[in-house]
């Protein structure tokens, strides 16, 4: 792979070259198989600069070479222009661009400040509301927005891109076309009050998304600087903040998740043995509760045929309009248009009995966590369905072995374990058995790549790998209120942190129900790092379920509001009068850090095991299935080092 700073040297010689002969009048710049740029290369900013001296690309080459050159330059477009890819197309004194371009700036979600440019031309080109909606949620502009908005000045296609560049630019010259250098554009800029308006609204907004990130504010007041002092100090204020060593370490947490969340379907003897993966078209599941009906949707939103199996209409019917409500939340959130949601419903069609299992090419089963209600729902498919079907098992917990067991196809057994909300959520943790063939995990990795969730392949074991190696995480939280602590301190100390939420209004989320029912999982497995807590046994046998009964930690009301209850008060007691624990003096001192710390070094010893016994094959991924399917926050890894599992550090187990 040629280095950003070859590619940025041999950009800069040739356009230098460019301008100094004469038979050259004007230049396009496009890019290659269909894409003009991805933008800079991610790794080059863990590379040392060679020159101490600050060479300012966006100023000495782009701005000043470029920009203000005597000839004109026009950007043609197809495909990607992202980041760095864009803020050069903007320098260009015109862009022309294919119905298949996608153009943005989502530098923000790795916490680098667009560094050439782009935090100045993209609010002259596109408007401040717009830009600022670009850069904060790292969201690009397709075809006729961009047009619309004047990121781009036409939209052609693909066979026609070249030419009308060519065109375009040659018009430039002859004075038929306008000549913008659009740092100097002022017309899309609101005046000085409105901008200020905007831009505090914006910082309001940024805080709100996450409190705890510093770079969306320097980006907005990047902005800010270019549209008071001008654009050269803008591009002076964003060169400076680009380096600053805060920001980049927290760049560094985001860059390793970007990484590794690719890396996760690199799989040794698996992905690299050239199997071509099967054509999957027909998905089965078994199952349209919760689980059964967000896999639906996930499904059939990227085009899968589906059909639900359920034990009578009524389960069906509901199983089905909940797949319905999961598609208009995806219209409510403009992910999915009023057309697009008859079409995807076409696709599923509901049954009750295995008759149209015959040429399903996966079987996802989806229900209850009973272990011989599975084994007989398998023992069925293997009479139903033919030989080459894929039989999938969503259960979070029990053993895919002891699920087979009355089956003589354990090649073809594999564990699909979605996250709740299954159309929401973007992890697929993958479980194979040491007899799930490689082609099936092969097969089952294209299905997630097709309804664009990021899988981890591990091994099969109690709990797998995310759900084991956060066992710890509640069972130190229980500890913890049995030793004295308060539940609602933990729970806030733990979202602080930037979690999305606590342990126990986690617990009433997952319910009461579930939480025993694996609890007893993780006994029988873990039983020499199980902390036995009744607290939860207590609230389960007085009918507080949780969120579902709108009684567990928390009172909830009509709209799912969490208050915390005074009631618990009473709970907490009898589980410390049932622990054999003396309460600790010293809790009460317990610093945030503590508190973090005691939660999640368990965590991490368990990731650590998780790796020395193979279930997990890279501490990579087990960062990637912390932050994708529990919410650890990616920007996190670098101020918690223990956490980030790929530095891996065996601690004393609390
Ligand atoms: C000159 C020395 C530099 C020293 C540093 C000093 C800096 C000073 C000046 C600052 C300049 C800042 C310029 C700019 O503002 C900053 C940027 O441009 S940051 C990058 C912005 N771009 C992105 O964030 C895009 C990220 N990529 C994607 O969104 C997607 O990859 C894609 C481009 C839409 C393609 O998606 P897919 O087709 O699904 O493919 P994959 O995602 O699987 O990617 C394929 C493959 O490519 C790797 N990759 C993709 N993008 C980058 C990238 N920007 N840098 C490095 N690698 C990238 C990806 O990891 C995959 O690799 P594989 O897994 O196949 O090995």
């Amino acid at each position: 792979m040629v280095s950003t700073s070859a590619v940025i040297a041999s950009l800069q010689r040739d356009y230098v070259e460019a301008l100094r002969r004469s038979d050259v009048k004007a230049i396009v710049l496009t890019g290659a198989k269909g894409r003009f740029s991805g933008g800079f290369d991610i790794n080059a900013f863990d590379k040392k600069p060679k020159s101490e001296k600050p060479v300012s690309l966006s100023i000495d080459f782009l701005t000043d070479i470029v920009e203000d050159a005597q000839k004109p330059s026009v950007a043609a477009i197809d495909g990607i222009a992202l980041g760095g890819g864009l803020e050069l197309a903007m320098v260009c004194h015109a862009r022309v661009s294919t119905s298949s371009a996608q153009l943005g700036l989502p530098e923000l979600q790795l916490s680098i400040i667009p560094g050439l440019g782009g935090t100045q031309r993209l609010p002259r080109l596109v408007g401040l509301p717009k830009a600022l909606g670009m850069l904060l949620m790292s969201k690009p502009l397709k075809r006729v927005e961009a047009h619309r908005f004047g990121l781009v000045d036409a939209v052609v296609s693909a066979d026609e891109l070249i030419r009308t560049a060519y065109s375009w630019v040659l018009e430039i010259v002859e004075d038929k076309r306008p000549w913008f250098r659009s740092l100097h554009r002022t017309d899309r800029l609101p005046a000085l009050e409105e901008t200020k308006k905007i831009l505090n609204f914006a910082r309001v907004q940024a805080q709100k998304q996450s409190a705890s990130l510093q770079h969306p504010l320097v980006c907005i007041d990047v902005i800010e600087e270019g549209i008071i002092s001008g654009p050269r100090a803008g591009l002076m204020k964003e060169t400076l903040c680009g380096k600053m060593p805060e920001m980049s370490q927290i760049s560094k947490s985001l860059r390793h998740g970007f990484f590794a969340q690719r890396a996760t379907s690199k799989i040794p003897n698996i992905s690299n043995l050239g199997l071509t993966p099967r054509r999957i078209h027909k998905v089965a599941i078994v199952g349209g509760g919760l689980m059964g009906s967000g896999i639906a949707t996930a499904l059939i939103s990227n085009n899968f045929l589906v059909i639900l199996k359920e034990v009578d209409e009524q389960f069906l019917d509901a199983g089905i309009s909940r797949v319905k409500a999961n598609l208009r939340s995806f219209i409510k959130k403009g992910q999915m248009t009023k057309e697009d949601y008859e079409s995807k419903l076409s696709l599923l069609s509901g049954v009750l009995d295995y008759e149209q299992f015959r040429d399903t090419d996966v079987v996802i089963e989806a229900v209850i966590e009973d272990v011989s209600l599975k084994q007989k729902i398998f023992s069925d498919l293997e009479k139903h369905c033919h030989s080459n079907c894929i039989f999938a098992t969503n259960t979070s917990t029990i053993d895919l072995q002891l699920i087979g067991q009355k089956t003589s196809c354990q090649d073809r057994i594999i564990g699909a374990h979605f996250f709740s909300p299954a159309h929401v959520m973007p992890l697929l943790e993958i479980i194979r058995t040491h007899r799930t063939s490689s082609q099936v995990i092969v097969d089952l990795l294209t299905v997630a790549k097709r309804i664009r969730k990021t899988p981890i392949v591990v091994g099969n074991c109690t709990g797998f790998a995310v759900n084991r190696m956060f066992f710890p995480f509640t069972q130190v939280a229980c500890l913890l209120v049995d030793c004295g602590l308060d539940v609602y301190h933990i729970d806030h100390v733990i979202t602080k942190f930037g979690m999305p939420m606590g342990p126990f209004r986690l617990a009433d989320l997952v319910g009461f129900g579930v939480a025993v029912a694996s609890r007893k999982q993780y006994l029988q497995s873990y039983p020499e790092r199980y902390y036995n807590s009744m607290l939860i046994q207590i609230m389960l046998e007085e009918n507080r379920t949780g969120e579902s009964s709108r009684k567990g930690f928390y009172l909830y009301d009509d709209m799912r509001k969490a208050t915390p209850d005074p009631e618990i008060k009473k709970y907490v007691e009898k589980s410390r009068s049932m622990a054999s624990i003396a309460q600790d003096p010293k809790l009460p001192k317990l610093t945030e850090d503590d508190i973090v710390e005691m939660m999640f070094f368990p965590v991490v010893n368990e990731a650590c095991r998780l790796l020395d016994e193979g279930v997990a094959m890279k501490a990579s991924d087990l960062d990637v299935a912390s932050m994708m399917g529990r919410g650890f926050p990616s920007y996190r890894s670098h101020s918690f080092p223990l956490f980030c599992v790929s530095r891996i550090i065996f601690l004393p187990y609390h």
